[in-house]
């Protein structure tokens, strides 16, 4: 018991210890491979004004009745694809991204882990670090390039959430870390690893990022220059002169016009141009996902092969991978640095 606890009426909760806790979020997954609960996910996650920005009365109609009664079956089917014993790919490299850290950082920090859209929700994870005593919360976020859609919309669920308790916790957030040296030096070295590793030798490296509506660019946000930037820098750090990069945009949604060149589009014209080995990284992503796992692995290489390609290969995210795990170490620490030593 604490000197402030002695004044306190009995009854008065337990005064906190002013613990620093780390938050590290992902954007999010369906509980199951089943249309249900895809149906349930994505609701969440398309009626999320950050992710489609068409008015709600325009929009939310067209999601009920057209995109939730059709999506979420073909969505189940490819998830089915990809799901592990311990579930989503995304949620258990995720946990394990925490528990990996919770390890290197020790006990002095407690490290949890949150989805944007499904559980284990930020609200959720953000009262259990307050109720075990943590008043100081790093919110990391762990999108190497921003985007409102994505970095934006996580600190918005943390600050609405913030707005209904009376005790908050001091909140700090990690920014986007697109051209930090850590970050490309760990991108160099594991994709270096695995290219190494193949069988053949790839003529092109395709560096695949989740699109954006192009819109999103002309309305200033920096996600297409990010991702263009991490692409030069990491082709600078990969020093690979015979090897041919190309930077595209994966999984299109929707109408609009989305960021380009579309990966798919690029994997048919590389092989109708001749190109028969090829590999594709997906630098965008911490964690492998259905995005990667089906879209890349399972359809790029049909899309590659069936327009004439030879030999493929889909190289893993940093997931927690040696240089994946340093490089997330270095980037809590740096943030945490102010609060340790402070
Ligand atoms: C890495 C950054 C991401 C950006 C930017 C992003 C934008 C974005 N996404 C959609 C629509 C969908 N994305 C889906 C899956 C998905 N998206 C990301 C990451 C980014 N999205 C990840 C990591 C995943 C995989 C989730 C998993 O469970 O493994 C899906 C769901 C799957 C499906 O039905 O195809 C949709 C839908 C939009 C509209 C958008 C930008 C505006
Ligand atoms: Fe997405
Ligand atoms: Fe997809």
């Amino acid at each position: 018991m604490t000197w402030r606890d002695q004044q306190l009426p009995a009854d008065h909760p337990p005064v906190k210890s002013g613990g620093i806790g780390v938050l590290i979020v992902n954007l999010g997954t369906p509980d199951a491979p089943e249309p249900g609960p895809v149906k349930q996910y994505l609701a969440e996650f398309l009626s999320d004004r950050r992710v489609v920005e068409i008015p709600a009365i325009v929009w939310q109609p067209i999601l009920r009745s057209i995109v939730l009664n059709t999506r979420p079956k073909k969505s189940a089917h490819a998830y089915g694809q990809v799901w592990t014993q311990e579930g989503s790919p995304l949620a258990v490299i995720t946990r394990q991204q925490a528990e990996a850290m919770q390890t290197r950082l020790g006990e002095g920090v407690r490290v949890d882990w949150a989805m944007r859209y499904g559980t284990p929700s930020i609200p959720d994870r953000l009262q259990a670090l307050m109720d075990a005593g943590y008043e100081r919360i790093l919110l990391a976020p762990l999108y190497p390039q921003y985007s409102a859609a994505t970095t934006a919309t996580v600190v918005d669920k943390a600050a609405d959430y913030l707005r209904t308790m009376r005790w908050q916790p001091a909140l700090r957030t990690m920014p986007p870390y697109h051209d930090d040296p850590a970050y490309i030096d760990a991108l160099a070295a594991d994709i270096g690893r695995q290219l190494d590793a193949l069988d053949f030798e790839p003529e092109v490296l395709l560096l695949s990022f989740h699109g954006m509506p192009e819109r999103t660019l002309h309305l200033g946000d920096p996600y297409h220059c990010q991702c263009q930037k991490t692409s030069r820098l990491l082709q600078d750090r990969l020093r690979r002169p015979g090897l041919k990069i190309r930077t595209t945009f994966q999984s299109r949604f929707g109408r609009a016009k989305w960021l380009e060149p579309a990966t798919d589009a690029v994997l048919a014209q590389e092989a109708g141009a001749g190109t028969k080995r090829l590999a594709i990284a997906a630098p965008g992503f911490s964690a492998d996902c259905l995005e990667t796992l089906e879209e890349l692995a399972i359809q790029g290489r049909e899309q590659f092969t069936e327009a004439g390609g030879e030999r493929f290969a889909a190289l893993s995210c940093l997931n927690t991978s040696g240089a994946g795990l340093a490089m997330l170490e270095t980037l809590l620490r740096r943030e945490l640095s102010g609060w340790i030593n402070g």
